[in-house]
């Protein structure tokens, strides 16, 4: 039995005490008005939109045909392997998986988290939006960018980032990413929230990026490198397109230096963060900052953002506290799931997400794993002319 405090209790009592005393009329009166306030509550949850987040009845399956969402994310489970630290099996299928993952969880990430999909630490005295964005603003910072500039964002999502960065900034940021429903979403918001003019966004893959050497003045991914099969490839690319002497940032997923690959519960706990996050396999922070400098990189500053500030609060927080509402959540898209007001199969990618969420708080709590490994790269300068 869940104890009820004694305040509710007593405010319930008097609450009957005084429906009670009410004639038959106004007893009516009273159900009908409580009628439709919930009506209305539920309605506005379901159904209202002011086109900012899709409502639970405006879930799809991203750029998957409705009909094809249970056979999509079949396949993309069947994908990773059932052995420890496996991941995805067939490496070459990585950029087409990470493709359908987005589709199949964009809406679904919009709805439930907002438009930036990282994970921020909590400031004091700060609410959860002001941290995501000092999160974001941070990168402008490091890459001492300006009005003039040419900023590219690795992996860009629906943009949130790319708004603030642009905003804060002045530069002019490109957004790469390989979703083309995340491009739409992207540009729909760049245009609502009046950032159109600094911003730009493509489709493409950042192992391959359709632009020139030595195009950007700045570039950096949050959380989203991660999803490349060799991270050598996109920051050779990255490398490639930047400018001589400017930066690059990265906010890296890793494994932690307290990651025990010996140890079976941490190798589980990797193991379902990959396979609910899209990530082919999981690197070290070593094996990222190696990277980097393999492709010709500088590395100028390695630091765990989880980690780095003892007065902020953790990053999974915000998921430890939404535990109650990933429940609602889950029956509210079991429900649209099943009398086929969302595209069937939408109920088990949701079920995915609710059981990611709980590795990645373990992630956390264990300290095996960040989701915030920054990373400050230079591309050296060019070598003076004779
Ligand atoms: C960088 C990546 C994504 C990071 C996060 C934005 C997402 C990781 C897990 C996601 C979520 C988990 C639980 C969902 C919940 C069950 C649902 O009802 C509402 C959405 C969630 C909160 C969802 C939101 C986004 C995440 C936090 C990866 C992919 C590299
Ligand atoms: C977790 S999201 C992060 C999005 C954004 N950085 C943010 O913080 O809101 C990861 C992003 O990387 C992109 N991505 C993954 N693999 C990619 C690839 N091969 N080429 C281009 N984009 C890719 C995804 O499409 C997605 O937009």
């Amino acid at each position: 039995m869940v104890a009820v405090p004694a305040v509710v209790s007593q405010a319930y009592e008097r609450v009957t005490a005084e429906f009670d005393k009410l004639s038959s009329t106004q007893k009516y009166a009273v159900g009908a008005v409580g009628g439709l306030a919930s009506l209305y509550l539920v309605g506005s949850y379901l159904f209202k939109s002011d086109n900012t987040k899709p409502t639970t009845l405006q879930l799809t399956g991203g750029s998957i045909d409705s009909a094809k969402v249970k056979a999509e994310f079949d396949a993309y489970a069947d994908s990773y392997g059932k052995g420890a630290g496996e991941g995805i099996v067939d490496r070459s299928k990585t950029v087409q998986l990470v493709d359908v993952f987005y589709s199949l969880v964009t809406d679904i990430y919009e709805w439930g988290w907002g438009q930036s999909f990282h994970f921020s630490p909590k400031l004091p005295g700060k609410d959860l939006r002001a941290s995501e964005a000092a999160h974001e603003a941070r990168i402008a910072a490091l890459l001492r960018i300006r009005p003039g500039m040419k900023v590219l964002d690795c992996g860009c999502g629906v943009g949130g980032p790319m708004r603030t960065i642009a905003a804060v900034s002045g530069a002019h940021v490109t957004g790469i990413t390989i979703n083309q429903y995340q491009v739409d979403r992207a540009k729909h918001h760049n245009a609502k929230q009046g950032v159109a003019p600094l911003t730009d966004v493509v489709r493409g893959d950042f192992l391959n990026m359709p632009f020139k050497e030595n195009t950007f003045d700045g570039a950096y991914a949050i959380e989203a490198t991660c999803h490349a099969p060799k991270l050598e490839q996109v920051y050779g690319e990255i490398f490639r397109v930047l400018k001589p002497g400017s930066y690059f940032v990265s906010y890296e997923w890793v494994s932690t230096a307290k990651f025990d690959a010996k140890n079976a519960e941490h190798v589980r706990i990797i193991d379902e963060i990959n396979f609910g996050n899209g990530l082919p396999e999981m690197r070290t922070y070593k094996e990222a900052e190696d990277a980097g400098q393999t492709v010709g990189f500088e590395l100028v500053m390695s630091l765990d953002l989880a980690t780095a500030s003892v007065v902020a609060g953790p990053w999974y927080e915000r998921l430890r506290m939404g535990k109650y509402t990933h429940a609602i959540n889950h029956a509210m898209v079991s429900a649209v799931d099943a009398v086929g007001l969302a595209p069937k199969g939408l109920k088990d990618v949701h079920h995915m997400l609710v059981e990611v969420a709980r590795s990645l708080i373990q992630g956390g709590e264990t300290g095996v794993f960040t989701p915030m490994h920054l990373l400050l790269f230079r591309k050296p300068e060019a070598p003076a002319s004779k």
